[in-house]
């Protein structure tokens, strides 16, 4: 334990530990898991010594950044808190970042016994009512106002629609409850009006139809919605070549209402690929073709290549906090999402290193999409639209 350490029900906060003060933790078998709060590997990190017990541990870095402590990472923090057996030693390198991040948990769990006035109140009462050191700092008051504000919004309007047809394709409807706006990903020509039902029924503004890139195995149900709907506009990424009312670029957010989706640059499957992440429901990562669920899209033809594959999927997707969900553009074997902890642990293409991902890759001998003469030339015109 050090001077900075603090009890609050099976939570112990801590600051920074001597290897010595790590291992009496340890060694006094008290604590069954640790949270990090600090970039895993630094001096006196105690992941190793920590891990070689056998307790679980847990790394989710929360630093103050130029505009103040981030609230996107407002649910990866409560997520890895409720993955974690306890008691929980929350540290880094003072207690009072660990202080905010339990006042947080508490506050929106409202699980822990020892804690009643969670349930009374919003995460900063409770950080003044436990006196917790993160009510005193006040960048870390203004995280919990601010994550207090962010999470009591409603959830996102979420529907993963699958395509019956035949393509395995999922469209993915998202809308804002405040303002009804809504963005539809992916959908295929002929579950249009399926997709059109599924919006009006729950009283959704379709505003923007995107793709996450020219599909070669469906004709993209986007310009027959524009035909139906001529308010929605088509968004497509830049780097596809393809016809779109608006052209998207890596880092540009797409609104609706009050929430977005970012886009990120995921190239290999073609050179169009994008994937769209969500900070809602806990986050979400809408990957198109380029990350499936324990695979990812081929690379044998439409400018595809697996090294700009590999190196997408690294950077853009398996760099999102572990816990947000993927979404991709199918699934063969009627599964419905995964997340990147699990894509970046067991994906038998993408846990291989990049030589080996080439050669899985060049390998794979698929037969091309039935579909694929028709499909290509339709999806860089939008889609059929007479
Ligand atoms: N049999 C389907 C096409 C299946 C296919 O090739 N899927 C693509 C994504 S759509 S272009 C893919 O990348 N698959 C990767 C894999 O490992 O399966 C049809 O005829 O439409």
């Amino acid at each position: 334990m050090s001077a900075n350490q603090r009890v609050v029900g099976n939570f112990i906060l801590e600051g920074h530990l001597e290897p010595a003060q790590v291992q009496s933790y340890i060694s006094e078998g008290n604590v069954k898991s640790w949270l990090l709060l600090e970039p895993e590997g630094g001096a006196n990190c105690p992941a190793s010594a920590v891990k070689s017990a056998g307790l679980d541990f847990a790394c989710v870095p929360f630093v103050k950044k130029e505009s103040g402590f981030p609230t996107e990472s407002a649910r990866s923090l409560i997520s890895a808190l409720d993955a974690l057996p306890r008691p929980t030693v929350l540290s880094c390198s003072t207690a009072r970042r660990a202080s905010a991040v339990l006042a947080l948990y508490l506050t929106h769990r409202q699980s822990d016994a020892s804690c009643e006035i969670a349930r009374e109140g919003a995460a900063l009462s409770l950080a003044r009512a436990l006196d917790l050191k993160a009510s005193q700092e006040p960048s870390l008051a203004s995280w919990l106002e601010l994550c207090s504000k962010e999470m009591k919004r409603s959830d996102l309007i979420f529907r993963q629609l699958f395509d019956t047809s035949g393509s395995s394709t999922y469209t993915y409807l998202l809308g804002d409850p405040a303002s009804k706006d809504a963005i539809l990903i992916d959908p295929v020509l002929e579950m249009v009006e399926r997709d059109l039902a599924v919006a009006d029924d729950l009283a959704l503004k379709l505003k923007y139809v995107l793709n996450t890139h020219c599909h070669a195995d469906h004709i993209t149900g986007t310009g027959a919605i524009k035909k139906l709907r001529p308010e929605v506009k088509s968004m497509i990424s830049r780097a596809s070549g393809a016809n779109a009312d608006i052209y998207l670029l890596p880092g540009e957010k797409v609104c609706f209402g009050e929430r977005y989706v970012e886009v990120r640059a995921t190239p290999g499957h073609t050179d169009g690929c994008v994937t769209y992440v969500s900070q809602d429901n806990g986050g979400m990562a809408f990957t198109g073709d380029a990350l499936l669920i324990r695979g990812c899209g081929r690379t044998d033809f439409q400018q595809g290549s697996p090294e700009t594959l590999f190196d997408s999927v690294h950077s853009q997707i398996f760099s999102l906090p572990e816990t947000f969900r993927v979404y991709p553009a199918h699934d063969y074997k009627g599964r419905h999402h995964s997340t990147v902890l699990e894509e970046k642990t067991l994906n038998p293409r993408l846990t291989k290193t990049k030589e080996e991902f080439k050669s899985i890759m060049d390998n794979l001998g698929l037969p091309y999409p039935k579909k694929i003469d028709a499909a290509v030339p339709a999806n860089m015109v939008c889609g059929i639209q007479d």
